[in-house]
């Protein structure tokens, strides 16, 4: 290479350090530091150096976000680690049953985390030395779908860790609400048929095999589980979503550290009145032990981990129902 293509090159990976750290602090820390206009410019410029001299081109680029080919399919991945489903509890009492089985196998000394359970698409994201290559869908939790070309669509999924980690995450992929309603007043006004809800929109737009389409649709994603937290020497869930949100992944914030079930009704009960209020779908509340030890300790049933459950919110007609009841009562 040469003394002004090395020179190039330099200027090339400075510009999309630059352009990586816009976005981080724009879609991950939702806190831009500069006006959109400096993004594009520079992603402009950087454009106009990768378009002169292709061989320059990165994998982790801004600009090779919107992949080029339509696919034919989607390959199948096996997952090394099944992703499993979550137990699903409909009560306070059936709260309480877990959280007091939980302490009869741990002791007291227990705390839990609470998470908003995003209705979204579970997906899984492999980084090696902190660049992206692979992410799939859930599928039956042992195999899914690779869908790489169109998660790097989504602003939100890093290209390159802040730090060279070889790690795998996994999280919720969704629409926000906004998105919803924008993309179903377009498809209405095309004569296409709309889509019933965010979760459906957001699978309908990870399943195009024309990821130029995906990019279109302004998915955005929540990180929540660490693989194999070892590479971020994490010991627990709360301290695991800190660093994933520290190393560059878009993490929700309403977490909450919960000693007991009086701590997890009131983050239950404040979210079922906020809910509406949220930017994105949410349907319940995860409840997770916190201490990952402990978490090895209870394990995991066929199907799922013993040391979570997912508290679902009642579905929202059938609360207005129970208000008309209440009323008329
Ligand atoms: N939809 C969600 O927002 C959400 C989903 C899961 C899971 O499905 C899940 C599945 C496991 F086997 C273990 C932990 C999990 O944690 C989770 N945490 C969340 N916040």
């Amino acid at each position: 290479m040469s003394e002004s293509i090395a020179k190039l090159a330099d200027q090339a990976a400075r510009m999309r350090q630059e352009l990586n750290k816009y976005a981080y602090e724009y879609y991950v820390k939702d806190n831009p530091t500069v006006e959109d206009y400096v993004y594009d410019k520079l992603y402009h410029d950087l454009v106009a150096i990768e378009e002169k001299y292709p061989e320059l081109i990165t994998s982790d680029s801004p600009t090779q976000r919107v992949g080029g080919q339509v696919l034919q399919g989607f390959e199948k991945v096996v997952h090394d680690v099944p992703l499993y489903s979550l137990n699903d509890v409909f009560t306070k009492e059936e709260i309480v049953a877990f959280i007091n089985r939980v302490k009869k196998e741990l002791g007291e000394n227990v705390t839990f985390v609470c998470e908003l359970k995003i209705d979204g698409l579970s997906i899984t994201l492999r980084y090696e030395d902190g660049l992206f290559v692979r992410g799939a869908t859930r599928g039956d939790g042992t195999v899914g779908e690779n869908i790489t070309e169109n998660l790097k669509t989504v602003r939100s999924i890093p290209l390159r860790l802040q730090e060279p980690l070889t790690i795998e995450v996994r999280g919720e992929c969704f629409m926000p609400k906004k998105s919803f309603v924008t993309l179903n007043e377009k498809r209405d006004e095309a004569g296409q048929a709309i889509f019933a809800n965010p979760r459906n929109a957001a699978a309908g737009s990870l399943r195009q095999l024309d990821p130029k389409v995906t990019a279109t649709r302004n998915l955005d994603t929540f990180l929540y589980t660490v693989v194999d937290f070892g590479p971020l020497h994490v010991a627990n869930q709360f301290t695991a979503l800190n660093q994933l949100e520290n190393v560059g992944f878009h993490v929700n914030h309403e977490r909450r550290l919960c000693k007991n079930v009086e701590e997890i009704w009131e983050y239950i009960e404040e979210f079922q009145e906020r809910r509406t209020t949220l930017p994105y779908e949410i349907d319940g509340v995860v409840i997770k032990v916190n201490d990952f030890h402990q978490q090895e300790e209870l394990g995991f049933t066929v199907k799922a981990p013993r040391w979570a459950a997912a508290y679902k919110f009642p579905p929202e007609e059938a609360q207005t129902k129970l208000l008309k009841i209440e009323w008329t009562i």
